[in-house]
Protein backbone atom coordinates (compact mmCIF):
# COMPACT_ATOMS: atom_id res chain seq x y z
CA UNK A 1 0.00 0.00 0.00
CA UNK A 2 1.10 3.47 -1.38
CA UNK A 3 0.76 6.15 1.64
CA UNK A 4 1.52 9.62 0.28
CA UNK A 5 1.51 12.71 3.17
CA UNK A 6 0.69 16.40 1.97
CA UNK A 7 2.17 18.41 5.14
CA UNK A 8 4.08 17.77 7.62
CA UNK A 9 3.97 20.16 11.09
CA UNK A 10 2.51 18.95 14.43
CA UNK A 11 -0.25 16.95 12.79
CA UNK A 12 1.45 15.45 9.70
CA UNK A 13 4.50 14.91 11.05
CA UNK A 14 2.64 12.12 14.24
CA UNK A 15 0.91 11.09 10.81
CA UNK A 16 3.84 10.27 9.28
CA UNK A 17 5.46 8.65 12.07
CA UNK A 18 2.54 6.83 12.64
CA UNK A 19 2.35 4.69 9.38
CA UNK A 20 6.02 4.80 9.21
CA UNK A 21 6.31 3.09 12.79
CA UNK A 22 3.36 0.49 11.20
CA UNK A 23 5.89 -0.42 9.03
CA UNK A 24 4.79 1.97 5.59
CA UNK A 25 6.90 3.92 3.48
CA UNK A 26 5.43 7.60 3.41
CA UNK A 27 6.20 9.77 0.39
CA UNK A 28 5.77 13.07 2.13
CA UNK A 29 5.64 17.10 0.76
CA UNK A 30 6.00 19.91 2.68
CA UNK A 31 7.64 22.77 1.48
CA UNK A 32 8.35 24.32 4.71
CA UNK A 33 12.41 24.90 4.51
CA UNK A 34 13.00 22.69 7.92
CA UNK A 35 10.43 19.97 7.54
CA UNK A 36 12.84 17.53 7.05
CA UNK A 37 14.37 18.05 11.28
CA UNK A 38 10.82 18.64 11.69
CA UNK A 39 9.64 15.48 11.01
CA UNK A 40 13.01 13.93 12.26
CA UNK A 41 12.64 15.42 15.15
CA UNK A 42 8.95 13.96 15.70
CA UNK A 43 9.48 10.54 14.49
CA UNK A 44 12.34 10.47 16.97
CA UNK A 45 9.91 10.97 19.51
CA UNK A 46 7.71 8.66 18.41
CA UNK A 47 9.79 6.22 18.19
CA UNK A 48 10.85 6.09 21.90
CA UNK A 49 7.36 6.19 22.55
CA UNK A 50 6.24 3.36 20.95
CA UNK A 51 9.74 1.46 22.32
CA UNK A 52 8.57 2.02 25.82
CA UNK A 53 4.66 1.35 24.47
CA UNK A 54 4.84 -1.93 23.11
CA UNK A 55 6.25 -5.49 24.13
CA UNK A 56 5.93 -6.83 21.16
CA UNK A 57 8.69 -6.55 18.47
CA UNK A 58 7.56 -3.27 16.44
CA UNK A 59 7.65 -3.97 12.49
CA UNK A 60 10.14 -2.87 10.37
CA UNK A 61 9.66 1.06 10.01
CA UNK A 62 9.28 2.11 6.58
CA UNK A 63 11.11 4.99 4.54
CA UNK A 64 10.05 9.05 4.12
CA UNK A 65 10.01 9.63 1.02
CA UNK A 66 10.48 13.24 0.90
CA UNK A 67 8.66 14.90 -2.46
CA UNK A 68 9.31 17.97 -4.29
CA UNK A 69 6.16 18.46 -5.06
CA UNK A 70 1.91 17.34 -4.13
CA UNK A 71 2.22 15.60 -7.92
CA UNK A 72 5.28 13.84 -6.56
CA UNK A 73 3.73 12.41 -3.48
CA UNK A 74 0.88 11.51 -4.31
CA UNK A 75 1.60 9.73 -7.95
CA UNK A 76 0.49 6.00 -7.45
CA UNK A 77 -1.31 6.62 -4.13
CA UNK A 78 -3.34 4.50 -2.23
CA UNK A 79 -4.60 6.65 0.93
CA UNK A 80 -3.52 10.62 0.81
CA UNK A 81 -3.35 12.39 4.43
CA UNK A 82 -3.42 15.91 3.77
CA UNK A 83 -2.31 17.95 7.49
CA UNK A 84 -1.91 21.90 5.86
CA UNK A 85 -2.76 24.81 7.85
CA UNK A 86 -6.70 25.06 8.80
CA UNK A 87 -7.90 27.07 5.60
CA UNK A 88 -10.30 26.39 3.40
CA UNK A 89 -8.84 28.16 0.18
CA UNK A 90 -5.55 26.21 0.68
CA UNK A 91 -7.15 22.99 1.42
CA UNK A 92 -8.87 23.07 -1.97
CA UNK A 93 -6.01 24.57 -3.56
CA UNK A 94 -4.45 20.92 -2.28
CA UNK A 95 -7.08 18.57 -2.90
CA UNK A 96 -7.46 19.81 -6.54
CA UNK A 97 -3.20 19.42 -6.88
CA UNK A 98 -4.00 15.91 -5.46
CA UNK A 99 -6.83 14.90 -7.90
CA UNK A 100 -4.67 16.13 -11.08
CA UNK A 101 -2.11 13.68 -10.27
CA UNK A 102 -3.55 10.62 -7.38
CA UNK A 103 -4.84 7.32 -9.26
CA UNK A 104 -9.16 7.94 -9.39
CA UNK A 105 -9.29 5.20 -6.70
CA UNK A 106 -7.08 7.00 -3.52
CA UNK A 107 -8.93 7.56 -0.55
CA UNK A 108 -8.06 11.61 0.73
CA UNK A 109 -8.49 11.74 4.10
CA UNK A 110 -8.11 15.54 5.44
CA UNK A 111 -7.06 16.28 8.86
CA UNK A 112 -9.00 19.82 9.28
CA UNK A 113 -10.39 20.04 12.60
CA UNK A 114 -13.42 22.16 11.97
CA UNK A 115 -14.33 21.77 7.99
CA UNK A 116 -17.00 19.31 6.58
CA UNK A 117 -16.37 16.90 3.80
CA UNK A 118 -19.19 19.17 1.66
CA UNK A 119 -16.93 21.99 2.40
CA UNK A 120 -13.90 20.21 1.64
CA UNK A 121 -15.76 18.52 -1.62
CA UNK A 122 -16.42 21.79 -3.52
CA UNK A 123 -15.28 21.42 -7.17
CA UNK A 124 -13.82 17.59 -6.59
CA UNK A 125 -13.66 15.64 -9.49
CA UNK A 126 -14.31 12.52 -7.31
CA UNK A 127 -16.09 13.67 -4.19
CA UNK A 128 -16.71 10.50 -3.03
CA UNK A 129 -13.70 9.70 -1.74
CA UNK A 130 -12.39 13.19 0.25
CA UNK A 131 -13.12 12.51 3.96
CA UNK A 132 -12.41 14.05 7.23
CA UNK A 133 -9.86 11.83 8.93
CA UNK A 134 -9.99 14.11 12.19
CA UNK A 135 -6.72 12.63 15.01
CA UNK A 136 -5.82 14.19 17.87
CA UNK A 137 -2.30 14.78 18.91
CA UNK A 138 -0.39 13.46 19.39
CA UNK A 139 -1.45 11.25 16.78
CA UNK A 140 0.91 8.26 16.82
CA UNK A 141 0.15 7.60 20.13
CA UNK A 142 -4.08 8.48 20.56
CA UNK A 143 -5.78 6.02 18.75
CA UNK A 144 -8.91 7.92 17.90
CA UNK A 145 -9.99 9.28 14.54
CA UNK A 146 -12.80 10.98 13.57
CA UNK A 147 -14.27 9.51 10.11
CA UNK A 148 -16.23 11.86 8.86
CA UNK A 149 -18.45 11.34 5.26
CA UNK A 150 -19.84 8.04 4.09
CA UNK A 151 -19.70 5.28 1.99
CA UNK A 152 -17.38 2.70 0.76
CA UNK A 153 -14.58 5.23 0.86
CA UNK A 154 -15.03 6.02 4.63
CA UNK A 155 -15.01 2.14 5.03
CA UNK A 156 -11.87 1.37 2.99
CA UNK A 157 -10.40 4.64 4.74
CA UNK A 158 -11.49 2.86 8.20
CA UNK A 159 -9.52 -0.44 7.90
CA UNK A 160 -6.75 1.39 6.68
CA UNK A 161 -6.57 3.61 9.94
CA UNK A 162 -7.41 0.56 11.82
CA UNK A 163 -4.37 -1.22 10.43
CA UNK A 164 -2.35 1.09 12.08
CA UNK A 165 -3.75 0.97 15.24
CA UNK A 166 -6.27 3.39 15.23
CA UNK A 167 -9.38 3.91 16.74
CA UNK A 168 -11.91 5.18 13.73
CA UNK A 169 -15.24 6.38 15.14
CA UNK A 170 -17.35 7.01 12.51
CA UNK A 171 -19.72 10.27 12.22
CA UNK A 172 -23.12 9.96 10.52
CA UNK A 173 -24.07 13.47 10.32
CA UNK A 174 -21.22 16.62 9.15
CA UNK A 175 -20.87 19.23 11.52
CA UNK A 176 -18.84 21.90 12.28
CA UNK A 177 -15.83 20.81 13.91
CA UNK A 178 -17.15 17.37 14.45
CA UNK A 179 -17.41 15.64 17.96
CA UNK A 180 -14.07 16.04 20.06
CA UNK A 181 -13.64 19.37 19.26
CA UNK A 182 -16.68 20.66 19.91
CA UNK A 183 -16.60 18.99 23.47
CA UNK A 184 -12.89 20.18 23.86
CA UNK A 185 -13.69 24.27 22.95
CA UNK A 186 -16.81 24.60 25.27
CA UNK A 187 -14.10 23.60 27.98
CA UNK A 188 -11.32 26.12 26.57
CA UNK A 189 -13.63 28.77 26.35
CA UNK A 190 -14.85 28.55 29.53
CA UNK A 191 -10.89 27.86 30.83
CA UNK A 192 -10.17 31.28 28.69
CA UNK A 193 -13.46 33.51 30.85
CA UNK A 194 -11.69 32.16 34.23
CA UNK A 195 -8.03 33.49 33.22
CA UNK A 196 -9.44 36.23 31.48
CA UNK A 197 -11.79 37.46 34.76
CA UNK A 198 -8.78 36.72 37.14
CA UNK A 199 -10.65 33.37 38.86
CA UNK A 200 -7.79 31.29 38.42
CA UNK A 201 -4.42 30.95 36.59
CA UNK A 202 -3.81 28.54 33.82
CA UNK A 203 -1.93 26.12 36.21
CA UNK A 204 -4.61 25.88 38.55
CA UNK A 205 -6.81 25.54 36.03
CA UNK A 206 -4.43 22.70 34.99
CA UNK A 207 -4.04 21.09 37.89
CA UNK A 208 -8.24 20.71 38.52
CA UNK A 209 -7.92 18.88 35.51
CA UNK A 210 -5.21 16.46 35.68
CA UNK A 211 -5.30 15.66 39.39
CA UNK A 212 -9.29 15.49 38.85
CA UNK A 213 -11.77 14.97 36.38
CA UNK A 214 -9.14 14.55 33.51
CA UNK A 215 -8.03 11.28 34.65
CA UNK A 216 -11.76 9.87 34.71
CA UNK A 217 -12.56 10.69 31.54
CA UNK A 218 -9.23 9.58 30.13
CA UNK A 219 -10.71 5.70 31.34
CA UNK A 220 -14.27 5.93 31.30
CA UNK A 221 -15.26 9.44 29.05
CA UNK A 222 -18.05 11.38 30.43
CA UNK A 223 -21.14 9.43 30.43
CA UNK A 224 -20.44 6.55 31.83
CA UNK A 225 -18.46 8.75 34.79
CA UNK A 226 -22.01 10.43 35.44
CA UNK A 227 -23.37 7.29 35.47
CA UNK A 228 -21.33 6.64 38.50
CA UNK A 229 -21.49 9.25 40.07
CA UNK A 230 -25.80 8.70 40.15
CA UNK A 231 -24.53 6.13 42.91
CA UNK A 232 -26.94 2.98 42.95
CA UNK A 233 -29.88 4.48 41.11
CA UNK A 234 -27.39 5.41 38.02
CA UNK A 235 -27.99 7.73 35.45
CA UNK A 236 -32.02 8.83 35.64
CA UNK A 237 -30.61 10.34 39.49
CA UNK A 238 -27.23 12.06 38.20
CA UNK A 239 -30.02 13.74 35.59
CA UNK A 240 -32.77 14.57 38.19
CA UNK A 241 -30.06 16.08 40.51
CA UNK A 242 -27.92 17.86 38.58
CA UNK A 243 -30.44 18.45 35.09
CA UNK A 244 -31.89 21.69 37.02
CA UNK A 245 -28.05 22.98 37.41
CA UNK A 246 -27.80 23.21 33.66
CA UNK A 247 -30.53 26.04 32.80
CA UNK A 248 -28.66 27.99 35.72
CA UNK A 249 -26.05 30.87 34.01
CA UNK A 250 -23.03 29.03 35.18
CA UNK A 251 -21.84 28.88 30.93
CA UNK A 252 -20.36 31.57 28.72
CA UNK A 253 -20.56 28.76 25.95
CA UNK A 254 -21.26 31.08 22.90
CA UNK A 255 -19.18 34.29 24.10
CA UNK A 256 -15.68 34.36 23.69
CA UNK A 257 -13.63 36.95 25.59
CA UNK A 258 -12.01 39.50 23.70
CA UNK A 259 -8.06 37.52 22.62
CA UNK A 260 -6.48 41.56 22.97
CA UNK A 261 -3.10 42.06 23.99
CA UNK A 262 -3.40 42.05 27.55
CA UNK A 263 -5.01 38.63 27.80
CA UNK A 264 -2.25 37.29 25.40
CA UNK A 265 0.31 38.66 27.36
CA UNK A 266 -1.46 37.40 30.36
CA UNK A 267 -1.89 33.77 29.54
CA UNK A 268 1.08 33.67 27.52
CA UNK A 269 3.22 34.61 30.54
CA UNK A 270 1.32 31.77 33.09
CA UNK A 271 1.82 29.29 30.21
CA UNK A 272 5.69 30.41 30.93
CA UNK A 273 5.81 30.47 34.32
CA UNK A 274 3.92 27.22 34.31
CA UNK A 275 6.19 25.12 31.70
CA UNK A 276 8.76 27.64 30.09
CA UNK A 277 11.71 25.58 31.97
CA UNK A 278 11.05 22.76 29.52
CA UNK A 279 11.41 22.92 25.58
CA UNK A 280 8.57 22.10 23.31
CA UNK A 281 10.00 18.35 22.61
CA UNK A 282 11.01 17.92 26.14
CA UNK A 283 7.00 18.56 26.72
CA UNK A 284 6.48 15.91 24.00
CA UNK A 285 8.09 12.87 26.19
CA UNK A 286 6.86 14.00 29.34
CA UNK A 287 3.37 13.94 27.85
CA UNK A 288 4.40 10.79 25.90
CA UNK A 289 5.46 8.98 29.29
CA UNK A 290 3.01 10.04 30.90
CA UNK A 291 0.21 8.61 28.30
CA UNK A 292 2.26 5.05 27.83
CA UNK A 293 2.07 4.66 31.72
CA UNK A 294 -1.78 4.96 31.27
CA UNK A 295 -2.09 2.93 28.41
CA UNK A 296 -0.22 0.40 30.06
CA UNK A 297 -1.97 0.43 32.97
CA UNK A 298 -5.18 0.12 30.72
CA UNK A 299 -4.34 -2.62 28.74
CA UNK A 300 -3.29 -4.65 31.96
CA UNK A 301 -7.06 -4.14 33.15
CA UNK A 302 -8.06 -4.97 29.37
CA UNK A 303 -10.07 -1.68 28.89
CA UNK A 304 -10.35 1.24 26.57
CA UNK A 305 -7.03 2.61 24.94
CA UNK A 306 -5.51 -0.56 26.66
CA UNK A 307 -7.26 -2.88 24.33
CA UNK A 308 -6.30 -1.26 20.76
CA UNK A 309 -2.96 -0.97 22.45
CA UNK A 310 -3.21 -5.08 22.92
CA UNK A 311 -4.88 -5.47 19.77
CA UNK A 312 -1.98 -3.75 17.58
CA UNK A 313 0.55 -5.99 19.46
CA UNK A 314 -1.23 -9.39 18.51
CA UNK A 315 -0.85 -7.67 14.96
CA UNK A 316 3.10 -7.33 15.37
CA UNK A 317 3.62 -10.66 16.62
CA UNK A 318 1.08 -12.20 13.78
CA UNK A 319 3.69 -9.77 11.44
CA UNK A 320 7.27 -11.52 12.29
CA UNK A 321 8.94 -12.55 9.44
CA UNK A 322 9.10 -16.31 8.66
CA UNK A 323 12.30 -18.05 10.06
CA UNK A 324 14.65 -18.26 7.67
CA UNK A 325 15.78 -21.76 6.54
CA UNK A 326 17.94 -23.63 9.36
CA UNK A 327 18.04 -24.28 12.97
CA UNK A 328 17.89 -23.55 15.66
CA UNK A 329 15.28 -21.30 14.33
CA UNK A 330 15.99 -17.78 14.12
CA UNK A 331 12.39 -16.15 14.56
CA UNK A 332 13.13 -12.98 16.83
CA UNK A 333 15.37 -10.49 16.69
CA UNK A 334 15.37 -6.89 19.10
CA UNK A 335 16.69 -4.13 19.39
CA UNK A 336 18.25 -2.67 22.72
CA UNK A 337 16.89 1.06 22.87
CA UNK A 338 18.26 3.63 25.74
CA UNK A 339 14.55 2.83 28.14
CA UNK A 340 15.71 -0.90 28.11
CA UNK A 341 19.13 0.37 30.12
CA UNK A 342 19.71 0.47 34.03
CA UNK A 343 21.89 2.61 36.52
CA UNK A 344 24.68 0.17 35.53
CA UNK A 345 24.65 2.00 31.81
CA UNK A 346 23.65 -2.39 30.61
CA UNK A 347 20.19 -4.02 29.31
CA UNK A 348 18.27 -3.88 33.33
CA UNK A 349 17.22 -7.47 34.18
CA UNK A 350 13.90 -7.83 33.49
CA UNK A 351 14.24 -7.09 29.30
CA UNK A 352 15.97 -10.41 29.00
CA UNK A 353 13.00 -12.07 29.95
CA UNK A 354 11.06 -9.62 27.66
CA UNK A 355 13.52 -10.79 24.63
CA UNK A 356 12.75 -14.62 25.82
CA UNK A 357 8.87 -13.77 25.83
CA UNK A 358 8.83 -12.11 22.81
CA UNK A 359 11.07 -15.03 21.14
CA UNK A 360 8.59 -17.78 22.67
CA UNK A 361 5.58 -15.65 20.88
CA UNK A 362 7.24 -15.43 18.15
CA UNK A 363 7.73 -19.49 17.82
CA UNK A 364 4.24 -20.30 19.22
CA UNK A 365 3.15 -18.23 15.88
CA UNK A 366 5.69 -20.16 13.96
CA UNK A 367 3.33 -23.54 14.82
CA UNK A 368 0.00 -22.29 14.21
CA UNK A 369 -0.90 -20.68 18.09
CA UNK A 370 -1.27 -17.37 17.54
CA UNK A 371 -3.90 -14.97 17.86
CA UNK A 372 -6.86 -16.74 15.83
CA UNK A 373 -6.43 -19.81 18.27
CA UNK A 374 -6.27 -18.05 21.19
CA UNK A 375 -9.67 -16.89 20.08
CA UNK A 376 -11.06 -20.21 20.25
CA UNK A 377 -10.03 -19.69 24.02
CA UNK A 378 -7.01 -22.14 23.70
CA UNK A 379 -3.26 -21.04 24.45
CA UNK A 380 0.09 -21.64 26.40
CA UNK A 381 1.42 -20.40 29.78
CA UNK A 382 4.27 -20.52 30.69
CA UNK A 383 5.18 -22.74 34.16
CA UNK A 384 8.81 -22.45 34.35
CA UNK A 385 11.76 -20.71 33.52
CA UNK A 386 15.58 -20.24 33.65
CA UNK A 387 17.30 -16.96 32.86
CA UNK A 388 21.64 -17.29 32.64
CA UNK A 389 23.02 -13.91 32.12
CA UNK A 390 26.04 -14.43 30.28
CA UNK A 391 27.23 -10.75 28.78
CA UNK A 392 26.38 -7.39 29.25
CA UNK A 393 24.57 -5.62 26.54
CA UNK A 394 24.60 -1.87 25.80
CA UNK A 395 21.80 0.33 24.00
CA UNK A 396 21.70 0.40 20.51
CA UNK A 397 22.72 -3.51 20.16
CA UNK A 398 20.65 -5.54 17.48
CA UNK A 399 19.92 -9.14 19.42
CA UNK A 400 18.89 -12.16 17.74
CA UNK A 401 17.39 -15.32 19.73
CA UNK A 402 18.01 -18.89 18.47
CA UNK A 403 15.31 -20.69 19.45
CA UNK A 404 15.36 -24.75 20.21
CA UNK A 405 12.55 -27.22 21.09
CA UNK A 406 14.62 -29.50 23.47
CA UNK A 407 11.05 -31.88 24.02
CA UNK A 408 7.38 -31.99 23.58
CA UNK A 409 4.80 -34.15 24.44
CA UNK A 410 0.52 -34.19 24.91
CA UNK A 411 0.34 -31.24 26.47
CA UNK A 412 3.60 -29.37 27.09
CA UNK A 413 6.29 -28.35 25.68
CA UNK A 414 10.66 -26.88 26.24
CA UNK A 415 12.07 -24.58 24.40
CA UNK A 416 15.45 -23.30 24.75
CA UNK A 417 16.15 -19.87 23.44
CA UNK A 418 19.90 -18.20 22.84
CA UNK A 419 20.23 -14.44 22.96
CA UNK A 420 23.22 -13.80 20.49
CA UNK A 421 24.52 -9.99 19.89
CA UNK A 422 25.71 -8.96 16.10
CA UNK A 423 29.21 -11.04 16.85
CA UNK A 424 27.98 -13.94 17.24
CA UNK A 425 28.43 -13.64 21.44
CA UNK A 426 25.87 -15.31 23.52
CA UNK A 427 24.52 -13.14 26.21
CA UNK A 428 21.67 -14.90 27.66
CA UNK A 429 19.92 -18.22 27.56
CA UNK A 430 16.54 -18.89 28.83
CA UNK A 431 14.71 -22.44 28.82
CA UNK A 432 10.99 -22.71 29.49
CA UNK A 433 8.43 -25.11 30.36
CA UNK A 434 4.83 -24.80 28.67
CA UNK A 435 1.51 -26.36 29.06
CA UNK A 436 -1.46 -26.01 26.69
CA UNK A 437 -4.39 -24.77 28.14
CA UNK A 438 -7.74 -23.90 28.40
CA UNK A 439 -7.89 -20.66 29.32
CA UNK A 440 -11.39 -20.71 30.30
CA UNK A 441 -11.67 -23.31 32.53
CA UNK A 442 -7.71 -22.83 33.49
CA UNK A 443 -6.18 -26.57 33.28
CA UNK A 444 -4.12 -28.31 30.88
CA UNK A 445 -5.34 -29.72 28.06
CA UNK A 446 -3.62 -31.84 25.17
CA UNK A 447 -2.90 -30.10 22.39
CA UNK A 448 -5.23 -30.42 18.70
CA UNK A 449 -3.40 -32.40 16.34
CA UNK A 450 -2.40 -29.87 13.79
CA UNK A 451 -0.23 -27.93 17.06
CA UNK A 452 1.20 -31.31 17.79
CA UNK A 453 2.27 -31.57 14.13
CA UNK A 454 3.95 -28.66 14.11
CA UNK A 455 6.29 -29.54 17.25
CA UNK A 456 6.56 -32.78 15.41
CA UNK A 457 8.05 -30.86 12.50
CA UNK A 458 10.27 -28.77 14.72
CA UNK A 459 11.44 -31.85 16.55
CA UNK A 460 13.10 -33.61 13.91
CA UNK A 461 14.93 -30.50 13.20
CA UNK A 462 16.71 -30.65 16.20
CA UNK A 463 19.53 -33.53 16.44
CA UNK A 464 22.60 -31.72 18.08
CA UNK A 465 22.79 -32.73 21.92
CA UNK A 466 20.88 -30.84 24.23
CA UNK A 467 23.38 -27.77 25.79
CA UNK A 468 24.91 -28.75 29.40
CA UNK A 469 23.16 -26.37 31.09
CA UNK A 470 19.61 -27.40 30.08
CA UNK A 471 17.49 -28.53 32.80
CA UNK A 472 19.87 -27.41 35.29
CA UNK A 473 19.12 -24.67 38.35
CA UNK A 474 21.20 -22.36 40.06
CA UNK A 475 24.36 -23.97 41.23
CA UNK A 476 24.40 -23.95 45.37
CA UNK A 477 26.82 -22.29 47.20
CA UNK A 478 28.81 -24.40 48.99
CA UNK A 479 29.81 -23.37 52.71
CA UNK A 480 33.91 -22.94 52.05
CA UNK A 481 32.73 -20.63 48.97
CA UNK A 482 30.42 -18.82 51.27
CA UNK A 483 33.30 -18.33 54.11
CA UNK A 484 36.08 -17.32 51.81
N1 LIG B 1 -2.46 21.06 15.97
C1 LIG B 1 -3.47 20.32 16.42
O1 LIG B 1 -3.63 20.12 17.64
C2 LIG B 1 -4.40 19.66 15.47
C3 LIG B 1 -4.53 20.08 14.15
N2 LIG B 1 -5.39 19.42 13.29
C4 LIG B 1 -5.55 19.84 11.90
O2 LIG B 1 -4.40 19.43 11.17
C5 LIG B 1 -4.13 20.33 10.10
C6 LIG B 1 -2.68 20.80 10.23
O3 LIG B 1 -2.52 21.45 11.47
P1 LIG B 1 -1.10 21.50 12.22
O4 LIG B 1 -0.31 20.30 11.91
O5 LIG B 1 -1.39 21.87 13.61
O6 LIG B 1 -0.43 22.76 11.49
P2 LIG B 1 1.15 23.08 11.32
O7 LIG B 1 1.21 24.53 11.04
O8 LIG B 1 1.92 22.53 12.46
O9 LIG B 1 1.54 22.25 10.02
C7 LIG B 1 1.07 22.56 8.73
C8 LIG B 1 2.13 22.12 7.75
O10 LIG B 1 1.62 22.27 6.45
C9 LIG B 1 2.71 22.72 5.64
N3 LIG B 1 2.20 23.33 4.41
C10 LIG B 1 1.80 24.59 4.20
N4 LIG B 1 1.45 24.74 2.90
C11 LIG B 1 1.66 23.54 2.30
C12 LIG B 1 1.51 23.07 0.97
N5 LIG B 1 1.10 23.87 -0.01
N6 LIG B 1 1.81 21.79 0.69
C13 LIG B 1 2.26 20.96 1.69
N7 LIG B 1 2.43 21.37 2.96
C14 LIG B 1 2.12 22.64 3.26
C15 LIG B 1 3.45 23.70 6.53
O11 LIG B 1 4.77 23.92 6.06
C16 LIG B 1 3.40 22.99 7.86
O12 LIG B 1 4.52 22.15 8.06
C17 LIG B 1 -5.15 21.43 10.23
O13 LIG B 1 -6.21 21.18 9.34
C18 LIG B 1 -5.63 21.33 11.67
O14 LIG B 1 -6.94 21.78 11.86
C19 LIG B 1 -6.07 18.30 13.69
C20 LIG B 1 -5.95 17.82 14.97
C21 LIG B 1 -5.18 18.51 15.98
C1 LIG C 1 -6.93 22.89 18.66
N1 LIG C 1 -7.47 21.91 17.70
C2 LIG C 1 -8.83 22.33 17.37
C3 LIG C 1 -6.64 21.98 16.50
C4 LIG C 1 -7.40 20.60 18.38
C5 LIG C 1 -7.84 19.40 17.62
O1 LIG C 1 -8.32 19.46 16.51
C6 LIG C 1 -7.76 18.08 18.29
C7 LIG C 1 -6.77 17.92 19.45
O2 LIG C 1 -5.76 17.27 19.28
O3 LIG C 1 -7.05 18.47 20.50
Amino acid sequence: MKIAAIGGGVIGGGWIARFILSGHDVAVHDPHPEAQRIVGEVLANATRAWEKLFQAPLPRPGRILWAGSVAEAVAGADYIQESVPERLDLKHRIIAEIEAAAPETALIGSSTSGFKPSELRQGARHPGRILVAHPFNPVYLLPVVEVVGGGEAAGRACEILTEIGMKPVRIAREIDAHIGDRLLEAVWREALWLVHDGIATTEEIDDIIRFGFGLRWAQMGLFETYRIAGGEAGMRHFLGQFGPALKWPWTKLMDVPDLDDALIDRIAGQSDAQSGQHSIRELERIRDDNLVGIFQALKANDWGVGQTVRAQEDGFYARQPAPASGYPLRIHQARVTGGWVDYNGHMTEFRYLQVLGDATDAFLIHIGLDADYRAQGRSAYTVETHIRHLAEVKAGELLTVETRLLGHDAKRFRLHHAILRQDGTEVATGEHMLLHVDTGEGRAIPMPPALLEALDRVAAQDRAPHPDHAGAGIRPIRQKEATA
